[in-house]
């Protein structure tokens, strides 16, 4: 590319570049007059805090939200007017989109996932030709490097493999003039699985395709990206390589302020009462799990998919039920048989599908904050909405809830911002025991700060929190004690110095037995 530049003396056009991008949701500006090039065959990384307007500009450049008039949007030398840019144009030139929910059909094969978008192949007769089927879907795997076999139904692929056949099929009619987009491929991906999807997209480069990738994990953008655009509030703030920057630079980009370190607290000793006690605790995948977690303390579960993780969080929360053994809240035996009777006892679950499993979509972003105290603004007759709702809107300040308005549907705020309403509305029962399963699953990295600081304050106050997560970042610089399950047994425990990224790393790597589920 750059030869090409050197020989005919000029930059070689951009393969996407964009100006006076502004988009307007019912009169708040998200977008405003954003302008910036992606270089051919680059990897180009879109970052910014939560709800700074990145996926919203994705979804214009996808043609599926239209900006407003007034920008361009050039591909390849193209140039298309806003108010006449949509989805049959950005396919048309070559951009191709893998969005966060990929988009496939979890009980259908992934050949059938592949039909899905380019017809099934038809003998004469009109019968479908399950042979040819099979065959090209194997072609397209081959060619992006993707080792499954096509008759695998999608739901029982690894995670990180269901995002390689996203991107196979979004590259399978491709050559090296498309353009991949992706937005935050590696949020719910373990560091290895990450690195998989990392080794493909490198892959794509070397084809001389061009990548824009959308990441909240920084040390992955360092890794991987030539060079990043950062928004800040909907305003470009930079755009520039990625040679000359660390991650704290990046911070101050998105930010404009310094990232604050965080360290993990000595614990509070083994003196100190158990708010959970969990005995021999049976509940499959999980075998003779034994725990405690005492008040002020945050202890850390780290294991792959398959571990138990997850199935620990919702056993402790009743949705499901212990095979054998059991576990005590505050020295009482606790005999779940529903979240209605977990939360009684003062135990709290943010759950890791915050849309699906936590939140109440079409609700306003106030009602989802305060949904799960209604009962505390019951007057006997009717509610107190207006004490309700101010109430609310303090917490969305508390919390640094980003939204238009506290009216806003739940589902229009950024992941982000999601995450913490659902955190900020648990928080707010003061939970003894708070259960968080990948409590900052695509939040930005100051927002992360925040939620950590929350945790924090919330086990000083005299409770207790046991956090599942795949970020072992997170695990390292929260807890004060992490757990390694592997195959549904506890394999080691580390606290003080021996707590650190590399060794939960370790010990969850060692005889790596990855299944589909948890
Ligand atoms: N359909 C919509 N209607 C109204 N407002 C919206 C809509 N979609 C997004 N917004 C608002 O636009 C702003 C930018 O959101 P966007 O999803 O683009 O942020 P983001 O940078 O992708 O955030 P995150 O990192 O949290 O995913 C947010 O304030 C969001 O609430």
């Amino acid at each position: 590319m750059e030869r090409l530049a050197a020989m005919t003396g000029g930059a070689p056009a951009a393969a996407v570049r964009l100006s006076g991008i502004t988009k307007t949701f019912d009169g708040v500006p998200v977008l405003r007059d954003v302008a910036c090039g992606i270089a051919p065959g680059s990897v180009h990384a879109l970052l910014g805090g939560n709800g700074s307007g990145k996926s919203t500009l994705l979804k214009i450049l996808a043609g599926v939200h239209q900006a407003d008039q007034g920008g361009t949007i050039t591909i390849r030398g193209q140039e298309h007017a806003t108010g006449s840019y949509g989805p049959a144009i950005a396919r048309r030139s070559g951009l191709r989109f893998v969005h966060q929910d990929l988009g496939l059909v979890p009980d259908l094969t992934v050949s059938e996932n592949f039909a899905l978008e380019s017809g099934y192949p038809r003998r004469a007769g009109l019968a479908i030709s399950w042979r040819e089927l099979r065959r090209s879907a194997r072609t397209i795997l081959e060619q992006a490097h993707v080792d499954v076999d096509p008759q695998t139904l999608v739901r029982d692929l690894r995670p990180s493999d269901r995002t390689l056949v996203a991107i196979a099929r979004a590259l399978r009619d491709g050559d090296e003039h498309l353009t991949l987009v992706l937005d935050e491929p590696t949020a719910s991906l373990s560091q290895h699985e990450a690195k998989v999807l990392l080794e493909a997209i490198r892959r794509c480069q070397r084809r001389g395709q061009t990548i824009v990738y959308v990441s909240h994990r920084l040390p992955e953008v360092l890794a991987i990206a030539d060079r990043i655009s950062v928004l800040r509030d909907g305003v470009l703030v930079a755009d520039q390589d990625v040679a000359d920057l660390d991650e704290s630079g990046i911070v101050t980009l998105m930010t404009g302020q310094e990232l604050r370190r965080q360290t993990a607290r000595s614990g509070p000793g083994t003196g100190a009462p158990a708010i959970l006690k969990v005995g021999a605790l049976a509940a499959a995948p999980l075998r003779e799990v034994s725990l405690t977690v005492r008040r002020h303390e945050i202890v850390g579960i780290a294991g792959l998919l398959g571990s138990g993780r997850s199935t620990l969080l919702r056993t402790l929360f009743g949705q499901a039920g212990p095979e054998g053994g059991g576990f005590e809240v505050d020295g009482v035996p606790a005999r779940f048989r529903s979240p209605r009777d977990a939360i009684r006892r003062g135990v709290a679950l943010v759950p890791e599908d915050r849309g699906a499993d936590a939140a109440f979509a079409d609700l306003p972003l106030w009602e989802n904050v305060s949904a799960t105290v209604i009962g505390k603004y019951w007057s006997g007759w009717r509610m107190a909405r207006a004490s309700e709702r101010r109430d609310a809107i303090g917490l969305i300040e508390t919390f640094g809830i980003r939204s238009a308005t506290a009216d806003a549907p739940f589902t229009h705020l950024s992941g982000g911002n999601q995450q913490k309403a659902v955190l900020a509305r648990w928080l707010r029962l003061d939970p003894r025991l708070l259960l968080l399963d990948e409590p900052t699953q695509g939040v930005d990295a100051p927002a992360r700060a925040d939620i950590h600081e929350l945790v924090r304050q919330h086990v000083a106050r005299g409770n207790a929190a046991l956090v599942v997560s795949s970020d072992f970042e997170e695990l390292e610089a929260l807890c004060h004690r992490v757990i390694v399950l592997r195959d549904g047994t506890q394999v080691a425990e580390l606290d003080g110095p021996r707590l650190t990224e590399a060794a939960i790393a370790g010990l969850t790597q060692t005889a790596r037995k990855e299944s589909t589920r948890d």
